[in-house]
Formats: C-alpha cells, structure tokens, sequence
C-alpha cells in the first residue's frame, strides 16, 4: 500500500538560492523550485550533479537562507531548523563523534528529555535500525553502512515528523545500499514518516518513493514530477523487475537528459494531479 497523502506538510514556494562569493562572484544553484510534501508521503529529488540538490535540502531544513520564496512546515516558515526534522547527510564519519560510542551518538541532542527517556529513545530507534548489539562500540570500530544506521538512528530517536536524507547511501557499497534502502523503506512504512530524499540515483528514487520530483541543470527548477504507483512493501528485484518501473526509469532519465522536451516546466505538485 502507498504511503497516505492526507494533508500538505512541507511547501516551497519559489524558492531560489544564488551564492556570493568573497570576491562578490555570483553562483546562481537554485533558480525558481516549488513543490509541496504531504503528510506521510515519501519524496525523492534527482537531478543532475551540481544542480542544487544538496543546497535545497539544507534551505529546506533551515540551515541555509533562501535567496527568494518562501519554505513553510506545517504552514508556519521555516527559518531555523524546526522541531520535528529530523536530517541525515551524506557524510556519516562528519557527523558522528568519533569519542562517544554508538549510544551516546544516538542520544546526543535529545534536549529537555529525563535521562531514562534519552536511554529509551536510543534503545527504540538502536532497535529500528538492527545495531542495539553494539550500541557500546565507537563510530570508528563500525562499517560505513553502520556508521550510516547510527545517524539514520540518531535522527529516528528525535521522533522527527520529517525526516531529511541527503544522499544518505552514496557513500557505501552497493550490497548495503540495497540493504539501507530496504531497511529505510520499512522504517519509513512503519513510522509513517513524511521523507524527503535527494539522491542521483533514479533506481533508488523510484524504488523508495511515492513521488518522484525531476530538477533541471543549474539553476535548477523542477522539470517534472512522477507519481510511483507500485505496491507496497516493495521488494528489490519485484520492483525492478515491474514494466511500471523501467517506464518510471524512462522519464525520469529523458526529464534529466532532454528536460526541454519534457513537457511545460511544472511549478507545483498540485498541478501534475500526483
Ligand atoms: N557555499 C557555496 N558557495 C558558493 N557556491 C556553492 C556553495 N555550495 C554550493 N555551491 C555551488 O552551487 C551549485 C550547486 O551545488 P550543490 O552541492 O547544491 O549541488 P548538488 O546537486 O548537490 O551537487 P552533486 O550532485 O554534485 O552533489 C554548484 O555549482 C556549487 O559549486
């Protein structure tokens, strides 16, 4: 069963990102995107590299300010990080701390919880993600695709309403991409959780996503958007192997290849009836 879309949680409105650089050089990533994000709905963007991704996702989650438009959460504007995000980069040996093993990690930024909420929190999202067996190990000690699980845990133990993955799987082999990938299916089927992910992996994004949205080159603007209709829960090779899924593959990769000849540049989700 698809993820339900009730009720619009996340909307960009227009929004556009130009950096300035020390000598005044303008680097324009983010032309004009708009798009919205339902409650519960699992979202991936792809584009093609240096198109913006990663700074739309960092304007998303209140970390950087957006040149033009506006972001809201649960109709009310981002402007910082808002409670209820939970966000999990790339690069898991940056984010973790090296000298605090993998409890201490998942607990780390549990503010305002009782010492016993934190340790049950990170026994709950440590179980989620199938490390509580070396939740007293260091970073260090672990694989890369664990040290991924442990900030993937960090950011469930927030019991975030949204959860952001900025190419979460990039860094890791493809055997345990596939198993994070799974893995990030059924926790987010499990949860309900609203999921925005960016990745450049078109298989990835159709396989874990209820919607698909397509950016331009930079300075990006959404091309097109792609509602996925395969079932529920979604097994790798079924998945793979479904005509719906080389279809979905298809566009996608002619949005990003051809985008002139997708079709109208689509400006919001509404206006693709996803
Ligand atoms: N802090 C910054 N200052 C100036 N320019 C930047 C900065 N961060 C990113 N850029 C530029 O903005 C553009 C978009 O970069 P961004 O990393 O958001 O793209 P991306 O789609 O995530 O790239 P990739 O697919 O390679 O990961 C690039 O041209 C990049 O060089």
């Amino acid at each position: 069963m698809n993820h339900p879309t009730t009720s619009e949680l996340l909307r960009a409105d227009g929004i556009g990102k130009t950096y300035t650089g020390e000598k005044g050089t303008r680097t324009e990533a983010i032309g004009s995107v708009s798009f919205t994000v339902g409650d519960g709905e699992f979202v991936a963007i792809v584009g093609p590299s240096g198109c913006g991704k990663t700074t739309l996702l960092r304007t998303i989650a209140g970390l950087l300010k957006p040149s033009r438009g506006e972001l809201t959460f649960d109709g009310q504007p981002i402007r910082k990080v808002p409670d209820g995000f939970g966000i999990v980069f790339q690069e898991y040996n940056r984010s973790l701390f090296p000298w605090l093993s993998v409890r201490k990690n998942v607990e780390f930024g549990l503010h305002g919880l009782s010492r016993q909420e934190r340790h049950e929190r990170a026994t709950e999202s440590l179980e989620q993600v199938q490390l509580s067996d070396v939740e007293g190990h260091y970073p260090w000690q672990l694989s890369g695709g664990m040290q991924q699980r442990v900030a993937i845990a960090r950011a469930l133990a927030t019991h975030p309403r949204v959860l952001l993955m900025d190419e979460p799987f990039a860094s890791v082999d493809a055997q345990t991409r596939i198993k994070l990938e799974l893995m990030t299916a059924k926790i987010s089927s499990k949860l309900g959780l609203t999921t925005l992910l960016i990745t450049h992996d078109i298989d990835e994004a159709i396989f874990l996503a209820d919607r698909v949205i397509v950016l331009s080159a930079r300075p990006s603007h959404v091309v097109t958007e792609v509602a996925i209709d395969l079932p529920r829960p979604r097994d790798e090779l079924g998945a793979k192997a479904d005509p719906r899924f080389l279809e979905y593959r298809r566009i996608i990769y002619d949005a990003i290849v051809h985008p002139d000849e997708s079709g109208a540049v689509v400006e919001h989700a509404s206006a693709v009836g996803t």
